[in-house]
């Protein structure tokens, strides 16, 4: 099965209207890329950079789980697409932490992106204690299990392996065990939804994904690009992690 991959940067809390130039420059060094590029910006950015944007596409980082009301400091699903966004990543464990999400609200959130026709980037991972204890593949099978509507595809969903440990560390797990990571979920995924959407889905890897481990990363059979925060802000360090995921 022929993935096309995907290099997505996370920006987590950092940028402004400056940024934009980031964007201008990995067109401007990559305009047709051999994968699709989705960026992550702060919710207010996202109009400056979805503004000719394409074919890079625009991504939010979170979004609430009804469509307007009474949530102040919230974005809805709609607004987001509204604004120009076409994806939104869910479930980050940086969210999960910070703001207490849990499974059931990753799965509400989800089907708020499906309903305003986001793709879904839904995080999952395991921390240092639990891959210590031996415990990562079941931690990911029950982040899965909670986090994924029924309805899921692999047009309207994208699943990101994100080691919480792993994530601006520098420190990533061995090839060998992401390989290992990646099988487990697609397997996993393939006895819920069936053959052909597990097959299709794309899983990507995120945790210090840099320039220089990149292409080794993307090449492992069950990885279909990264999703990638510190090296996704400077178009000299995600340019090639761009030209990685287009090999
Ligand atoms: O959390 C991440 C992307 O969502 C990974 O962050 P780093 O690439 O900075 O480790």
């Amino acid at each position: 099965m022929m993935r096309r991959k995907i290099a997505a940067g996370n920006w987590k809390m950092n940028g402004t209207r400056a940024s934009r130039a980031v964007l201008d420059a990995l067109k401007a060094a990559h305009p047709d890329p051999g994968c699709e590029v989705v960026i992550c910006p702060p919710a207010p950015l996202i109009p400056l950079l979805a503004d000719g944007a394409a074919p890079y596409a625009i991504g939010g980082q979170d979004c609430h789980a009804q469509p307007s009301g009474a949530h102040t400091g919230d974005v809805s699903a709609e607004t987001l697409a509204d604004c120009g966004a076409s994806h939104v990543i869910l479930g980050h464990s940086e969210r999960r932490a910070d703001h207490g999400e849990s499974d059931a609200v990753v799965r509400a959130k989800t089907e708020a992106a499906w309903r305003a026709g986001l793709v879904a980037i839904v995080c999952v991972g395991e921390t240092e204690s639990e891959r210590d204890a031996g415990r990562a593949l079941d931690v990911i099978r029950t982040q899965l299990d909670g986090s994924l509507p029924d309805g899921m595809t692999a047009a309207n969903t994208v699943i990101a392996y994100e080691p919480v440990w792993a994530i601006g560390t520098g420190r990533t797990p061995t090839l060998p065990e992401i390989a290992e990571v990646h099988a487990a979920i697609r397997a996993h995924l393939t006895a819920r939804f069936g053959d052909p959407v597990a097959n299709a889905l794309r899983i990507l890897y995120g945790g210090s994904v840099k320039p220089g481990n990149a292409a080794q990363i993307f090449a492992l059979a069950d990885v279909d690009g990264g999703l990638v925060g510190g090296a996704s802000l400077k178009a000299e360090d995600f340019g090639p992690i761009i030209a990685a995921a287009s090999a």
